[in-house]
């Protein structure tokens, strides 16, 4: 049983350029990990097709055991329900408060105003923002802001959360503060797949890391298998 499967996938852009050459991995349900590699390698594709956002060229991409590629129309905006996403800049709505934010994924799904507030609520709490929930995001420091991007990818319950550079723009104590949000996550049933380029914290955080080096998934490393950072 896996959340995510990547069955030897490629990816060619229009044009000619290959991002991914046969990649596979699978992630099972709870774990987290980490995807790393040099600029260009490919991990940003690998995040997108998980989203839908692109299609692979060749080869199986199956989340919770359903074929991606069966997975059209009116389907894809469900399948994007069941993934969270973070971003290097948080992209947040900067003329909402931090509340509207975070209840705008349920707001889109549909949901009563007063479950939207119930549940945008205690997410805000879960991630120590409740005294901001009518603050602008401009109100906010680096670290808040990124959190409330957090807790919008979070509101809805997705599996997986996959999150790109999340921590790109932040120090090292908040990128470490950010992190270890994420680590707490698969306690929850959650899991976790973080593209990230900083091998400093990827070696502290102790998970799993798939290395793609040109589009080949060169390593696969478990966390035991990591040196002392
Ligand atoms: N829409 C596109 N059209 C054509 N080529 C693309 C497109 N998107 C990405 N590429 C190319 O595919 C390769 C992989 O890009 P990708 O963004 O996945 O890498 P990355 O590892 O996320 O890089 P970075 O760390 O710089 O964000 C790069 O050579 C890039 O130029």
């Amino acid at each position: 049983m896996s959340v995510l499967r990547f069955d030897n996938v490629s990816k060619q852009y229009p044009g000619g350029h290959v991002a991914l050459t046969d990649v596979s991995f699978a992630v099972a349900p709870g774990e987290m990990l980490f995807v790393t590699g040099h600029s260009g390698a490919g991990k940003s594709t690998l995040l997108k097709l998980i989203q839908l956002a692109e299609r692979p060229s060749r080869g199986t991409v199956l989340f919770d055991e359903k074929n991606l590629a069966k997975v059209r129309g009116t389907k894809v905006a469900l399948h994007r329900r069941s993934v969270g996403v973070v971003y290097q800049n948080h992209q947040l709505l900067m003329d909402r408060t931090v509340g509207e934010n975070v209840g705008l994924p349920l707001i889109l799904r549909g949901m009563k105003r007063g479950e939207i507030g119930k549940r945008v609520r205690s997410m805000l709490d879960r991630l120590g923002l409740a005294p901001r929930e009518k603050a602008l995001p401009s109100q906010l420091s680096a670290g808040e802001q990124q959190r409330v991007g957090i807790a919008r990818a979070l509101v809805a319950e997705p599996t997986l959360l996959v999150a790109d550079e999340p921590t790109g723009n932040l120090d090292p104590t908040l990128s470490a503060e950010i992190m270890a949000l994420f680590a707490a996550l698969p306690e929850r049933g959650t899991s976790v797949l973080v593209a990230s380029h900083d091998l400093g914290l990827i070696k502290r955080m102790r998970k799993r890391v798939l290395v793609l080096d040109q589009g080949k998934l060169a390593d696969d490393i478990a966390p035991e298998e990591l040196a002392d950072a």
